[in-house]
């Protein structure tokens, strides 16, 4: 489905084959949203270089590998870009349900055995139901490749990926290519994409990133969604992120235009 619609994309011409839990519903108690026109201070920005927490008991589980939920399609496709890993030129990165998907010369991951905040891809437990994914790092540090499988949750129009689902693969796929090449915290700044085709929900599509230009504290980048064969174009986008201090104060707010 979408076969006809999207461009077709040029093959990468890299080493990689050419590919284009537990119980629902866990209650989180949401904050009561202050009126608008009360000033608020600034959130600090997201620690992302936290210590594992030794005090904790819980093993975090690393769902980044083929569960129940996956098709033939994703463990089949998974597999192969495993293969990939054994020469050392990709590496898988483990995701975990808090903090960000595991870079750890980068950052470190939060513990959180139970329920709080959690990473938005991370928040659907039905297995299959949400994104399934793994993410690729290539030797270089500066190409990632994100092997997804969209869930049923995932629906925009009847039968199709929601626009803001691809549009949340696109940032954490580049902005994990771009936490590598930063070797710091990074954060997206502006991010541009192209819909040229509608994901099928159940499809299994492949996001391919990378760094485009890194100057002093700008990283641009670039990203492509296929399907698994590289017949479908599905999405290019162009990303900006703006490295960051974890420990730096945040920056003033941006003038907010009158009205
Ligand atoms: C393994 C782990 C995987 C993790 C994947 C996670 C992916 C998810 C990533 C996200 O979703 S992050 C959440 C969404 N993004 C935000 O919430 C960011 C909100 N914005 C900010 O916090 C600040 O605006 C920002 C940190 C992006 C920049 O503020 P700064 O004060 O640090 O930057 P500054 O204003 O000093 O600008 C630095 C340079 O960047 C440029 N710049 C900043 N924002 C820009 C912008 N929006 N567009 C174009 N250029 C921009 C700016 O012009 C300047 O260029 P020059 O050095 O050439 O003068």
């Amino acid at each position: 489905m979408g076969g006809g619609r999207g461009r077709r994309s040029n093959p990468a011409g890299d080493s990689i084959p050419q590919l284009c839990h537990r119980t629902p519903g866990v209650p989180i108690d949401v904050p009561v949203p202050t009126p608008p026109h009360v000033p608020q201070p600034r959130p600090p920005r997201p620690h992302c270089c936290v210590s594992l927490q030794a005090s904790c008991s819980v093993s975090p589980q690393d769902l980044a590998v083929p569960n129940a939920g996956w098709s033939a399609a994703m463990c089949e496709q998974y597999q192969r870009l495993l293969r990939c890993t054994t020469n050392g030129s990709w590496r898988r990165i483990p995701s975990y349900r808090r903090g960000l998907d595991h870079l750890p010369e980068v950052l470190q991951m939060t513990v959180d055995p139970g329920p709080g905040p959690r990473l938005f891809l991370r928040n659907v437990d039905a297995e299959g139901a949400g994104f399934e994914y793994a993410i690729f790092l290539h030797a270089s540090g500066r190409r990632t490749r994100c092997l997804c499988q969209v869930g049923p949750y995932l629906e925009g129009h009847q039968g199709f990926a929601h626009g803001g689902a691809i549009a949340t693969l696109v940032d954490t796929t580049v902005g994990t290519c771009a936490l590598a090449a930063a070797k710091m915290s990074a954060m997206t700044a502006k991010l541009s994409i192209s819909y040229l085709a509608p994901v099928p929900l159940g499809a299994v599509v492949v996001a391919d990133s990378r760094v485009e230009q890194h100057e002093g504290r700008k990283i641009f980048l670039s990203c492509q969604v296929c399907d698994t064969q590289r017949d479908t174009l599905y999405a290019e986008a162009t990303a900006l992120f703006i490295q960051v201090e974890d420990n730096n104060s945040p920056p003033s707010p941006a003038a907010c235009p009158q009205r």
